[in-house]
């Protein structure tokens, strides 16, 4: 489906994707996390065939997306801030849907303009940032696309409306297995959609990976201090905190039965890190994280 390879990618002479490589082959629901300016969106744009890589191939469906109408006719985009027509309201914005995408579902397409409340009429410029984000949402999520590529989908919406979305994801991709790539900074409650993430960091993938995985990883651990530091002088450490004679430690490492029984035996007590927290520090300047 999608092959990423060594793809680099500059604004002026700042490199924002630096030798990239990725490849998708499964129709999974699949995460895009990264801090803020790591360069999601560009990777997303490239993918979509709005930008071409400087150096390396990405191809889609075996096709080279950029200026290629063919190889993105079964890609579907929608950007955070999608450039709608200004004098556009709801019902041209689906329209414009529908004429684009060849598996358009124009019956879900109506459901899912009354599940978020949406009134065809309503000019664009008019909607709130969450109406706009369920107006983008529901026609990527109708286009039916092969790959769609959805830019933080959630955006703005109140919490109520984001379950909404989440279970229309799960129950559209059930239905119709395709690839699906999403972005959120809201990890902790959208992380139970995804089947796999990719992690980006300066530019770089730091994994890709079934979500499975990624839950496991990330465990706490703590006790006195000078025995932890004996303990994990091996290990990777992503955060730390010193009370006293107190440590507390996050480790880069499952949440397994050989940890627990570790930390049994050595009278340390054992957590699993938040996921959030995990990514954060998994995505952290190096200099932050050493003892
Ligand atoms: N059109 C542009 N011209 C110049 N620099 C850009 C442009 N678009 C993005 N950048 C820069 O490229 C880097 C990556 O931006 P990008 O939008 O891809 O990140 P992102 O991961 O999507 O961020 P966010 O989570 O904040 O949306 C940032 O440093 C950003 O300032």
């Amino acid at each position: 489906m999608i092959h990423v390879d060594n793809i680099t990618f500059s604004y002026d002479k700042e490199t924002v994707l630096d030798e990239l490589s990725f490849t998708e082959l499964e129709p999974v629901i699949t995460g895009l996390w990264g801090r803020n300016g790591s360069g999601k969106t560009t990777l997303m744009k490239l993918l979509a065939g709005y930008e071409e890589p400087e150096h390396g191939k990405i191809e889609i469906q075996g096709k080279r997306p950029y200026n290629n109408a063919e190889a993105v006719q079964n890609v579907c985009y929608m950007q955070e801030e999608h450039p709608f027509s200004s004098i556009w309201n709801v019902h041209d914005a689906l329209r414009f849907g529908k004429y684009f995408n060849p598996n358009w579902d124009q019956e879900m397409s109506e459901r899912l303009l009354k599940t978020f409340r949406l009134d065809r009429k309503k000019k664009i410029t008019k909607l709130s940032t969450g109406m706009k984000s369920a107006l983008q949402f529901i026609i990527g999520i109708c286009s039916n696309a092969e790959i769609t590529i959805l830019d933080e989908p959630v955006n703005g919406l109140d919490a109520g409306m984001r379950k909404k979305m989440y279970k229309v994801l799960r129950e559209s991709h059930e239905e119709n297995p395709r690839l699906i790539l999403l972005t959120s900074h809201h990890i902790g409650e959208i992380q139970s959609i995804f089947e796999k993430i990719i992690v980006i960091k300066d530019g770089n993938i730091v994994f890709h990976e079934l979500m499975d995985e990624t839950r496991e990883k990330g465990i706490w651990l703590s006790g006195n201090k000078d025995k932890l530091e004996e303990k994990i002088s091996a290990e990777k450490i992503l955060e730390h905190e010193t009370m006293g004679s107190t440590m507390k430690v996050m480790l880069d490492a499952h949440y397994s039965k050989e940890w627990k029984e570790f930390a049994h035996s050595n009278g340390l007590s054992i957590e699993k890190a938040e996921l959030q927290d995990y990514l954060l520090n998994m995505t952290e300047e190096e200099e932050e994280m050493s003892i």
